[in-house]
């Protein structure tokens, strides 16, 4: 257990989770913001050259989380306050068995908390650094032993990509989305009619109640990026920079940054409900493989000719 205090300026802001072999994660306290992720010593995540890592500023990039709500919040800012907080450590990084490396940080509710958002809470954050994959998983308590309350909540992903115009979202076929940008829309909702979603920029759609696997398959770099979750994050987010509705504005990156990556959301958007004294459990993981180390098990035969007519 690292030894630390919220007030003292001494305890670590900077985490870094070491697996060897050039596999590591960096974790900020502030927003408990997973701002690297390398496998292989290649970064998986994207983090904008113009943000400014210190305590006051929105990270452009990495993961962070969106909690207790998503999007616009007359109470507070967009999606929430922990991504803004400095959060503690709980415990780690340790090791285990099988020489992955686990951290467990909280963050819990405090008088910032309450006059944005009126609710005794304790968020917990556990993540673990895997050979190729990241393990995230978020338990949230109710610790008032009278008051209900509700939240919305996801992990909010900037997935670095070396064209965010050549991925496809797989395992979408007859699901549910609304398209932000589409003002010609007249109903609020659309279907996918195939399995594969072609991303194409500038985009912002929320797609619901989605199985507990997703993929991005990303044709610039051969990567694919595969997502598990429990069930109770069924919802996802896919977003980009742009001109239009609360898209990040583009003057926040450079000029060659701007298609160099994946905005994702992906958890509970709708309200979770939990009453006193109870709690909430989510887990996520992502995993990246490289296209040529999983021909033979993501590709029909079919398949094998995409590239070639
Ligand atoms: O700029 P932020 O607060 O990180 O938000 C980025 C994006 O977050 C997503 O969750 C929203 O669906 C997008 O509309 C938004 O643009």
């Amino acid at each position: 257990m690292q030894k630390h205090h919220p007030l003292s300026n001494e305890y670590p802001r900077v985490i870094r989770l070491d697996r060897g072999g050039y596999t590591t994660c960096n974790i900020i306290l502030k927003g408990a913001s997973i701002t690297s992720w390398r496998i292989e010593d290649e970064e998986q995540l994207f983090l904008s050259r113009r943000t400014r890592l210190d305590d006051y500023h929105k990270y452009r990039g990495g993961i962070t989380i969106v909690f207790p709500h998503f999007e616009d919040w007359s109470f507070g800012r967009n999606h929430g306050f922990a991504r803004d907080l400095i959060w503690s450590v709980k415990d780690g990084p340790k090791t285990d068995q099988y020489g992955d490396v686990h951290l467990e940080l909280s963050l819990k509710s405090n008088c910032f908390t309450k006059s944005n958002w009126n609710y005794d809470f304790d968020l917990q954050y556990r993540i673990i650094l895997k050979e190729r994959s990241l393990d995230l998983k978020l338990l949230v308590l109710n610790l008032s032993k009278h008051e209900t309350f509700y939240f919305q909540i996801a992990f909010h992903y900037h997935i670095k990509v070396k064209d965010s115009n050549k991925v496809a979202v797989a395992g979408v076929k007859n699901l549910m989305y609304r398209d932000f940008l589409d003002s010609s829309m007249e109903l609020p909702f659309k279907t996918f009619y195939n399995d594969k979603f072609q991303l194409a920029t500038p985009i912002d759609v929320v797609i619901y109640n989605t199985g507990n696997a997703l993929q991005f398959i990303s044709k610039g770099d051969d990567k694919i990026i595969g997502i598990t979750k429990t069930s109770n994050m069924p919802d996802f987010s896919i977003w980009s920079t742009g001109l239009r509705r609360n898209l990040p504005n583009p003057r926040e990156f450079d000029a060659d940054e701007l298609t160099s990556f994946i905005g994702t959301d992906i958890g509970n958007l709708s309200k979770v409900y939990l009453a006193p004294q109870s709690t909430w459990l989510a887990s996520q993981n992502i995993e990246i493989k490289k296209e040529n180390q999983t021909r033979g098990i993501m590709k029909n035969f079919i398949d094998y000719f995409d590239d070639i007519c």
